[in-house]
């Protein structure tokens, strides 16, 4: 259905569906199969709460949800790195937090990925964190509602 509408990429794993749904690393694995099956491109959504990340669990909870789809090989994947805690918060990751989430993810993976932020991205922050080594792109939820945000950010 997605495909006869024209649709090419597809959003796995996002946060609402894992937090709000209980959405978990079967069934997101199950999606990207299906979406692979299906000749869609997916990206797939990571990141860890803030009370994980204030256990200095954000690592270890990312790695296993990267793990659990990484080594399908055959569906052309994108990750994209969202901390909970950032979406729709207007609170964003350091720099240095992305940087080096970014290179965990792609140590678990493989170096060709590419690796998206998402997490109150805005004008105002999105240069300096695609400046981070391994930011590929930018994951824009509530400023791309926006028009005049989104216009700022996607000049880039
Ligand atoms: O979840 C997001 C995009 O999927 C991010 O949303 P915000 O940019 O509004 O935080």
């Amino acid at each position: 259905m997605l495909v006869d509408a024209g649709v090419g990429l597809v959003i796995v794993g996002h946060s609402e569906r894992r937090h709000g749904l209980g959405e978990t690393d079967a069934v997101v694995l199950e999606k990207v199969h299906r979406a692979g099956e299906a000749g869609l491109q997916v990206t797939l959504c990571v990141g860890e709460t803030g009370d994980e990340r204030d256990a200095g669990r954000a690592e270890e909870v990312v790695e296993r949800q990267v793990d659990a789809v990484v080594d399908l090989g055959r569906v052309p994947l994108h990750v994209a790195y969202e901390p909970v805690w950032a979406i729709g918060t207007g609170r964003t990751a350091t720099h240095e937090d992305a940087r080096s989430m970014h290179a965990h993810i792609r140590a678990t993976a493989a170096e060709a990925l590419i690796i998206q932020y998402g997490g109150s991205v805005k004008p105002d922050n999105s240069a300096a964190l695609l400046a981070q080594d391994g930011v590929d792109g930018l994951l824009v939820g509530g400023a791309s509602l926006d028009a005049a945000s989104f216009a700022a950010v996607v000049p880039l």
